[in-house]
């Protein structure tokens, strides 16, 4: 009991300090701040041992230091959790800053809170098994052990989605249907659309293409009616890179698709001996159906992307120079395709100490180098600022990422 007391302390002392910079002068508002968190601080079970440490002072005489005075917002959950109507929050950013993290403790909080939820990973290097420690690969729905609502995962293949959409494309005049009309000398047909670089398209497609095409499959099942019951998908993306491209892309594959069916349909016109590249009426038209649907779920791709009533993108990243210069690179670009992004999570900043070793108090500095950039950002400024802190062990499994989501999701 004892022992569960003095965790409880810590922590709140810990969490508390972190988000607020306490000088003389708040120190007494920081400390009835913190009493009015501390019923549900104290219904937290902290999965570090090394963080539940007995509090170096008591809370109300905690010395004042002046830590890190960014200006920080809460994250708005109650916002985020409110309303039964399906919401849609991806988590992007550069590798390795957390994007994993923050979602899966995210949808941990959703779950919590009592809505269904779904995460999805469209990161070609899943991380999704490795963050909730349990065994979510095959590209199906599996439900994670451990939170008071149902929570399922889908970590997708984006090599398989590729296959699909490649065979979906060649049996509609990909290259084999190139070679066969340059066979029957009627290339010329074929080279008035020649800016389709149609071989270029299947043998290797754009960048991002698994993505869309991963995030396109999610939402088809997500369409019919057995899955209805999803109020809340968070998506773990994959890095900047991919996901600019990826909203780059409908546009373009919008257009190339569109192209192939126009390029078999002027083709099929053309000559019936096509028939036999094609195969029976019935194949072709299977075929064409569902290059017509691939493009279809594109649109839809990009268009849930734009929809501020139901989407968010949300940005991770850490304090240094290069990732708030990523970061906001990224927010520009999602600001140029229209993509509603209203919170930026810096993770990994480090916690409060009194007594800064050297290594410490120069990585402290830097980080605080990286906060002043982000408040002096013109893409990043106007952004809710979540900090979350850097902590002493992995964050891993449920009870962790529970943890984690009671700091960030406030
Ligand atoms: N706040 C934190 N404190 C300590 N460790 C953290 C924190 N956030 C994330 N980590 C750790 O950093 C590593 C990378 O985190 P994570 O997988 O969430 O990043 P990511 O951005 O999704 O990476 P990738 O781009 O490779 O998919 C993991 O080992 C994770 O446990």
């Amino acid at each position: 009991m004892e022992k569960t007391a003095a965790l409880n302390a810590s922590f709140t002392s810990y969490s508390l300090s972190f988000n607020k910079i306490l000088t003389p002068k708040n120190s007494m508002a920081a400390v009835s701040f913190l009493a009015s968190f501390s019923p549900r601080i104290h219904s937290l079970s902290s999965p570090f041992p090394s963080l539940s440490i007995k509090p170096k002072r008591p809370t109300n005489t905690f010395q004042v230091r002046s830590v890190a005075a960014p200006t920080e917002d809460v994250a708005g959950f109650d916002d985020m959790v409110s309303g039964t109507r399906r919401k849609y929050y991806m988590l992007g950013g550069k590798g390795g800053v957390g994007k994993t993290s923050c979602a899966a403790s995210l949808a941990v909080k959703f779950a919590n809170n009592g809505h269904h939820t779904l995460v999805v990973s469209t990161d070609p290097a899943h991380s999704l098994s490795d963050s909730f420690a349990q065994d979510l690969t095959g590209g199906m729905l599996v439900q994670v052990e451990g939170p008071d609502f149902p929570l399922f995962a889908i970590e997708i293949n984006p090599e398989k989605a590729r296959e699909e959409f490649r065979d979906a494309a060649k049996n509609n005049g990909g290259t084999g249907v190139k070679d066969f009309m340059d066979g029957m000398g009627l290339g010329m047909l074929v080279e008035q659309l020649g800016e389709l670089k149609l071989g270029e398209l299947l043998d290797t497609p754009p960048p991002g293409l698994d993505e869309a095409i991963a995030i396109s499959k999610v939402m088809q099942f997500l369409d019919s009616p057995q899955y209805s019951m999803f109020t809340r998908i968070v998506f773990d993306t994959a890095p900047t890179g991919h996901t600019l491209r990826l909203l780059s892309l409908p546009d373009f594959l919008d257009a190339s698709i569109g192209k192939i069916l126009k390029l078999r349909e002027k083709i099929a016109s053309a000559t019936s001996a096509i028939k036999s590249v094609f195969g029976q009426e019935e194949t072709r038209q299977n075929a064409a159906d569902k290059l017509e649907q691939l493009r279809e779920r594109m649109v839809k791709v990009r268009d849930l992307f734009r929809d501020t009533d139901s989407t968010e993108f949300v940005i991770v990243t850490i304090p240094t120079v290069m990732a708030v210069s990523e970061s906001s690179r990224l927010r520009a670009s999602l600001n140029k395709e229209n993509v509603p992004v209203r919170r930026l999570i810096v993770n990994q900043i480090l916690p409060p100490s009194a007594f800064d070793c050297k290594f410490c108090a120069v990585k402290r500095k830097d980080q605080m180098r990286a906060l002043d950039m982000i408040r002096n950002d013109p893409e990043l400024s106007s952004l809710k600022l979540i900090q979350s802190p850097l902590v002493d062990m992995e964050i891993r499994g449920v009870p962790a990422l529970k943890f984690m989501g009671d700091i960030v999701w406030k």
